[in-house]
């Protein structure tokens, strides 16, 4: 785990980013302190075992040459760990005080600094929900959103560019990393050249490694934290302070998905690497119109980070199903490790057995039957390794399908809303682009992530009890090689991140262009259409080129530092064998163990880099799949009576999130009678869809309640509420299936008969034309229905309600969109569907003619139901219908003056009465 893991987890504990500060510092600095102490104690220990020779040797150490490695004191041990215990917090304090970055200023915009001294930052966050919760959104949704922050109190203070905080502290991290370096290869080959008197020493000396390496991790983390910025802090917006960072051309902002201008910069969190552009951050309503962001019917909600362990937790949880089969692949697994440690023994062995003794002779028999054994252990292990490599890709191929099934499942039961912030071709990428790069790991390598585990952790034994003192020798370089491949891996993650990013927004480019083709050759927009697909690409290919080239450097750097230690053992090994401290075969065995243990190593730091680098995958799709919807599919109560269809909205309000700004329904009341016609009538935007799809819960009121039969709709299952609805909408949406699947669309199997659906398509007089047709019933409609006309579409959906038989029918404007014909054609079957059905029918129409013999009439405007009553009713009101309906008369009389004055036939029926025009004109 690297020190940002490390802090994120120590964060994820606490509610404030203050306390996060406090906690981290607290817990790391004790850890160091023990581990110093620790650190000492040992070295401590191994002067006292050999304190008989301390007097002597403290003189013969001190009088000796430096290079002279062959002393019998470890006195120099103890000072190298009291050196560390000075000079490592001596390099931690001084990497804090010149390296803190500088606390963000910001000039133009009203924000805050989050000051540790004072209180600001626990009122801010006090509403701020804990970071794990995603049940809860991140605001209310009925405060006005509002970031009420303040100029900061003073002006930066001004440094030379070239030697900023970033400089120093780079400066300090490298001198930690030299430093530990230099010590752990100087312990390396005093260990390896030191003669051991008893068993307890070498033990001790060789746990100095360990404790270096454990000290400069965590001084590197404390470093890291205390140097961490007091930056802006919106609890609403993002759970960290962010910083203001020049430079971070590949990056997009998180909030609004535009690509950030290198010029410009952006704030930054360096926790977690979430960026928000300066746009972004002027606005005062950006944590609820923010696009793309994970979020439910009540608002925006905080997206999970991932760490490699939770990670690789989550998917073996998800292979639960799978415990027989993993069962099998581990114990096979366990076997061929096994077997493959016991490999070069075997080979040390048999060299040994052609190595004549003393007297000059051969062990021949000796010599066969290790042969025969190695034969026989290596057979064993290909056949494991056969069965546990093909059971484990099962699980793995298994382990996507489910994923893959299950991760549609969860979008598509998020709210509406959340639909509505989001693009779809983000969302495909979230099903292909980053289940793929989540599961690359899991997939390739699952097995092999097991195995050399084994493998290292058995090399290393091996490794220790052939040669202590080689394998001292060898390990001097782990540490460094983590740290560096640990560097890169965090640097890779950030690069993938920006990959999945740019492959979203190009699929986003990319289905939206497809999904509107027509349009966009119509414009004659295909160039720019490529051009901005190739862009979004380019910056996934820049990524992927920087990721491919710091990849190259750390394998150079890492396999440099690998080769040394490779000529180190070759060298002291070999010094060993000719002091007759070592057979040949001694060597050859340790070396094919170091050798079996540093590619375990090797593969393993492949593997965690990889897993950091899709854990970038995992993040975007653990975060939707943790994302419970706010309209459950699982909650409330079934419908267990026989729905009248009495509905009810009682003072509701209501505004979208990505426009909260615009009240939509303020105070609106309205009751729709069982088995009553209503229309809605009123101006362009004035709130009649949203009505409707309030009715079909898209969406909760903010405000207020609706009620069906005298039951809350959030009282009940949504699923069992929405089946009691039919909708015909204005622009139909039909799938790419044939028109009598798309008449059955949602009809569970078996409730039906293909007669059925004929009669529902007689009775929307859409038999005619489906008859017409080659396939009739059975041909394909074409995306979105792109095959058949406007008015065919609409009478594909009228068919549709009468094969539902709904208690509920709900009309939006669904001859708006057609021609005079289709609308006569449409209108006819709409008026039988409504005369049969009994149903409670909503209808939403643009012209009077269209509601004129409904029972009842609301004039929506403003968000209110302004007038109720039927035609005649409102006529006598004298209100803004009757005004309306008398525009019309005389609109449609001078149009018909006009058109016989002109020769023009009368009789034809033209859009005058769309109420939108008569309303403006009122
Ligand atoms: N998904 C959405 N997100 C944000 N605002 C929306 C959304 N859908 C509609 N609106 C806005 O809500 C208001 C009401 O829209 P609605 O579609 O209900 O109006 P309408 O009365 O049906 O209009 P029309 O008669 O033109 O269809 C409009 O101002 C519209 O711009």
């Amino acid at each position: 785990m690297s020190g940002i893991g490390l802090i994120n987890l120590l964060n994820s504990v606490t509610k404030s980013d203050k306390e996060a500060r406090k906690t981290s510092l607290r817990v790391i600095g004790t850890i160091l302190c023990i581990t110093h102490l620790f650190d000492i104690g040992c070295s401590f220990g191994a002067v006292l075992y050999t304190a008989d020779t301390l007097n002597d040797s403290y003189n013969d150490y001190v009088s000796s040459s430096p290079f002279d490695l062959s002393n019998a004191s470890v006195f120099d041990f103890l000072l190298l760990s009291i050196l560390r215990a000075i000079t490592f917090p001596l390099l931690t304090f001084l990497g804090s005080k010149y390296g803190a970055d500088v606390p963000f200023i910001c000039s133009s915009m009203c924000c805050k600094v989050v000051d540790d001294d004072s209180d600001e930052e626990s009122e801010l966050n006090s509403d701020s929900p804990p970071s794990s919760d995603l049940s809860r959104p991140l605001i209310d949704p009925l405060s006005k959103p509002s970031l009420s922050l303040s100029p900061p109190p003073s002006s930066p203070p001004r440094r030379n560019p070239r030697f900023t905080p970033s400089f120093f502290k780079g400066v300090v991290l490298f001198v930690l990393f030299l430093l530990s370096t230099a010590i752990q290869v100087y312990l390396g080959l005093r260990v390896s050249s030191y003669t051991f008197s008893n068993n307890l020493l070498p033990v001790l000396l060789c746990l100095s490694v360990l404790w270096i390496n454990l000290t400069v991790y965590f001084h590197r983390t404390l470093l890291d934290e205390l140097t961490r910025q007091k930056g802006l802090f919106l609890p609403k917006v993002h759970r960290h302070p962010v910083f203001l960072q020049k430079g971070l051309a590949l990056h997009w902002c998180d909030l609004c998905r535009t690509r950030i201008r290198g010029t410009q910069g952006a704030f930054r969190c360096k926790l977690c690497d979430f960026d928000m552009c300066i746009r972004c951050s002027k606005r005062e309503d950006v944590q609820t119109v923010s696009e793309n962001m994970l979020r439910g019917d009540k608002g925006v909600r905080s997206e999970s980070t991932v760490s490699n362990g939770t990670y690789f937790g989550r998917a073996l949880s998800m292979a639960k199903g799978e415990g027989t089969l993993l069962f099998l692949s581990f114990t096979l697994l366990a076997l061929y490790c096994l077997s493959g440690l016991y490999l070069p023994n075997y080979q040390g062995k048999i060299i040994d057995r052609v190595v004549p003794d003393d007297s000059g002779e051969y062990d021949k028999s000796g010599f066969i039957n290790d042969v025969k054994i190695y034969l026989f252990i290596m057979l064993a292990q290909g056949a494991f390794s056969t069965i546990y490599s093909a059971a484990f890709q099962l699980v793995s191929r298994r382990l996507v399908f489910n994923i893959r099934n299950t991760l549609f499942r969860k979008i598509l039961v998020q709210d509406v809303a959340y639909f509505d912030g989001t693009e779809s071709g983000r969302l495909i990428s979230r099903l292909t682009n980053d289940v793929n790069m989540m599961m690359q790991p899991i997939q390739s390598s699952l097995s092999s992530l097991i195995s050399n585990a084994f493998m290292l952790v058995g090399g290393l034994i091996f490794c220790y009890v052939k040669s202590y003192r080689l394998s001292m020798l060898a390990f001097v370089t782990v540490g460094p090689i983590m740290y560096l491949w640990d560097l890169y891996a965090q640097w890779s993650k950030r690069l993938n991140r920006q990959m999945l990013a740019s492959w979203a927004e190009g699929n986003s480019i990319a289905s939206q262009a497809l999904s509107h083709i027509r349009t966009v050759k119509a414009f004659g927009t295909e160039t720019s259409e490529i051009d901005a697909y190739n862009e979004a690409n380019l910056e996934a290919l820049k990524a992927g080129v920087k990721d491919a080239w710091g990849n190259g450097f750390t394998t150079a750097l890492t396999s440099y530092l690998d080769l040394g230690t490779g000529v180190l053992i070759l060298y002291y090994g070999g010094t060993l064998v000719m002091d007759g401290e070592m057979s040949v075969g001694e060597l050859v065995t340790f070396q094919l163990y170091w050798n079996m243990m540093n590619n375990a190593y090797q593969n393993l730091q492949g593997l965690v880099t990889s897993f950091t680098r899709s854990a970038a995958g995992a993040e975007k799709v653990f975060s939707l799949w943790d994302n419970t919807p706010d309209i459950d599919p699982n909650d409330g109560s079934v419908i267990d009576w026989d729905v009248e269809g009495d509905i009810e909205f009682k003072s509701v309000d209501y505004f979208y999130q990505m426009r909260p700004d615009n009240m939509v329904l303020s105070g609106l009341d309205l009751k729709i009678k069982k088995g009553t016609v209503v229309g809605l009538v009123g101006r362009s935007g004035g709130g009649k869809t949203t009505l409707i799809k309030m009715l079909l819960r898209f969406y909760d009121p903010k405000a207020g309640s609706i009620t069906i039969d005298g039951r809350p709709y959030t009282s009940l299952k949504v699923d069992d509420l929405r089946s009691f609805f039919g909708v015909v909408s204005q622009d139909t949406e039909l799938f790419s299936k044939t028109v009598a699947e798309n008449i059955s669309y949602g009809m569970k199997p078996g409730t039906y008969t293909h007669e059925d659906i004929v009669e529902a398509a007689k009775a929307a007089q859409a038999h005619e034309f489906i008859k017409e047709m080659k396939d009739g019933y059975d041909t394909r409609v074409g995306e979105n229905g792109s095959r058949v006309s406007g008015g065919q579409r609409q009478r594909i959906a009228i068919a549709r309600v009468f094969l539902r038989k709904p208690k509920i029918i709900l009309l939006d404007e669904a001859t708006s969109a057609l021609d005079e014909n289709s609308q006569t054609l449409v209108q006819n079957a709409l008026d039988l569907l409504i005369k049969k059905s009994n149903a409670t029918v909503v209808l939403v129409a643009h012209r009077l003619s269209t509601v004129m013999n409904a029972d009842k009439i609301a004039v929506i405007d403003k968000g209110k139901v302004l007038e109720l009553g039927s035609h005649d009713e409102l006529c006598k009101l004298n209100g803004v219908y009757s005004m309306l309906v008398k525009k019309q008369m005389k609109k449609r009389e001078n149009e018909l003056n006009q058109e016989a004055a002109n020769g023009q036939n009368p009789n034809r029926t033209t859009s005058m009465d769309d109420i939108d025009k008569l309303l403006d004109a009122r």
